[in-house]
Order: structure tokens, then C-alpha cells, then sequence
């Protein structure tokens, strides 16, 4: 089963639904009304924990914490006003360009 970046785009509408709802029946609530610096920190838990399975070549887990590192990511876009169609913007802004060639176009410093 094919699925594309819409998942994506319907997970931030549904969190951004969750802002100032009651935060005993939405993890999204809990998590909104926990501030910017719990969000941050488990967005970095998740990343860490990605990471982990990475390393260790367990491919199943991996897809599993990636889920929650995109879920945390949606929080945390959410949190602080950035919107998915900014982000598919600049990515769509870098199609074509190789990350070899805009790093030897940086000025040195
Ligand atoms: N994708 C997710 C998703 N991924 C992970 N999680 C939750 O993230 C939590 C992570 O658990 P942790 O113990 O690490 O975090 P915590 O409970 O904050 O722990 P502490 O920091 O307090 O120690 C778990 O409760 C998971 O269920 C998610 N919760 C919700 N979603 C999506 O968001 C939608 C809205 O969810 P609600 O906001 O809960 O209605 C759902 O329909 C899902 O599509």
C-alpha cells in the first residue's frame, strides 16, 4: 500500500485541532499545553531513540520510532506556527540541487 506525504499534512491538522482541548483525553493537548521546552525535549528523546535503532540495525523498531519522530515534529511545528506547506516548500525549493554542490557554494568564512 502506497502512501504519500497527505498522511502528514492530515496528522498536523488533526494536532493542531488538539490546541486547547482537554488534555486528559489528547496526547497532542498534554503535550501543547506542556510548553515549547518539553516539546523540543521529547522531540530530541524520539530523534535519540531513532538513532538507536539505526545503529543497531533493527529495522523494524526503526520504523516505529520514526513514526514517533514525525509525530513529534508535527508537535513541535504546531507549537510554533510553522505549517507543513512551508517545509514541502523549501524541500521542493532543494529538488535538483545536490547537497555536494550547495556546500562547495557557500561562502567561506
Ligand atoms: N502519531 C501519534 C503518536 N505517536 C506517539 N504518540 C504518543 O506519544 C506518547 C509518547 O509516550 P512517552 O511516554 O514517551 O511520552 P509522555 O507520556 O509524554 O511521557 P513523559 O514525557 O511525561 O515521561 C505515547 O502516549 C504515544 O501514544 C502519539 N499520539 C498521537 N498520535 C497521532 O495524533 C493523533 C491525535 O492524538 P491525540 O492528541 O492523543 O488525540 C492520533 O490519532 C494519532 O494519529
Amino acid at each position: 500500500m502506497a502512501v504519500d506525504a497527505s498522511v502528514l499534512d492530515r496528522l498536523f491538522r488533526v494536532v493542531e485541532s488538539r490546541r486547547g482541548t482537554d488534555p486528559s483525553i489528547s496526547h497532542s493537548a498534554r503535550l501543547l499545553s506542556r510548553g515549547t521546552g518539553k516539546i523540543a525535549q521529547k522531540f530530541g528523546e524520539e530523534a535519540v531513540e531513532c538513532l538507536i535503532e539505526a545503529v543497531a540495525g533493527r529495522q523494524h523498531e526503526l520504523v516505529g520510532e520514526s513514526a514517533d519522530v514525525l509525530y513529534h515534529l508535527i508537535v513541535l511545528w504546531v507549537d510554533a506556527g510553522v505549517t507543513p506547506d512551508q517545509v514541502w516548500a523549501e524541500l521542493e525549493r532543494r529538488e535538483g540541487i545536490s547537497g555536494i554542490a550547495e556546500k562547495a557554494s557557500r561562502p567561506r568564512g
